[in-house]
């Protein structure tokens, strides 16, 4: 199965590549580390959310009125797959403030590589809004596909998937599982070694975000 480029978006801009550079360095620190995802969230967010819709409301400026566009942040529904997702959703949240928030505490079996479910805690409304997924790696997909499946119950508008590195394999079986969620990464790396991690990538997110290991 090959990959459907027209539901993966690369955020090439210099910013984001640069910063993922600085990531994946060995020797980065944790207080780096963590800044820079941070960073890189937010600049993600601008493309993530590049089609937000927007209503016009009237204001007056200093001048005169006017009808302006804003945005109406409560409709839009972050969830963040723990522990990682974490270092996603501050980033995001910076640039829109007014989101809904929910978390799925996912983990994977080191053996089989499946996702183990540990907690799942959503907004009372997500019938009919947009929710954005986050979560630093796309490596199986075995996490994220387990994320739609429980969050697609609930009925939302849509769904994107925001990650920082994805792996073939796993843009292949999200987009074989679920060909409507649409896929945002900083970058498509090469491919998984025999224990799911992705190659060149940056190692174990959760572990770099909080020092852990
Ligand atoms: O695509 P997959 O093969 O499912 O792998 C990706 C998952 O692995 C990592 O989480 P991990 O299980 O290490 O949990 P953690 O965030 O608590 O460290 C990562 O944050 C993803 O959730
Ligand atoms: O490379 C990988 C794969 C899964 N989870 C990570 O944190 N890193
Ligand atoms: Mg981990």
């Amino acid at each position: 199965m090959s990959i459907n480029h027209d539901t993966l978006h690369i955020v090439d801009h210099p910013l984001v590549q640069h910063k993922l550079t600085l990531m994946r360095v060995k020797t980065a620190s944790t207080s780096s580390f963590r800044r820079l995802l941070h960073e890189l969230s937010t600049l993600m967010a601008y493309e993530v959310t590049r089609d937000m819709p927007v209503h016009m409301v009237q204001i007056e400026t200093p001048l005169e009125t006017m009808q302006a566009p804003m945005i109406d942040g409560k409709k839009l529904v972050l969830v963040s797959i723990l522990r990682a997702g974490g270092g996603i959703l501050e980033g995001v949240l910076d640039v829109v403030p007014g989101a809904r928030v929910g978390h799925i505490g996912l983990y994977r079996d080191p053996k089989t590589l499946q996702a183990v479910e540990y907690y799942f805690k959503m907004p009372s409304e997500v019938a009919e809004r947009d929710v954005i997924l986050v979560d630093p790696m796309l490596a199986t997909g075995n996490s994220v596909v387990a994320a739609v499946d429980r969050v697609k119950s609930l009925g939302p508008r849509s769904i994107k998937f925001l990650c920082l590195l994805a792996a073939p394999e796993g843009v292949q079986l999200l987009q074989k599982a679920h060909p409507d969620v649409h896929i945002y990464t900083a970058a498509l790396d090469r491919e998984l070694n025999e224990h799911g991690y992705i190659l060149p990538g940056l190692g174990d997110a959760g572990d770099r975000i909080f020092g852990t290991k």
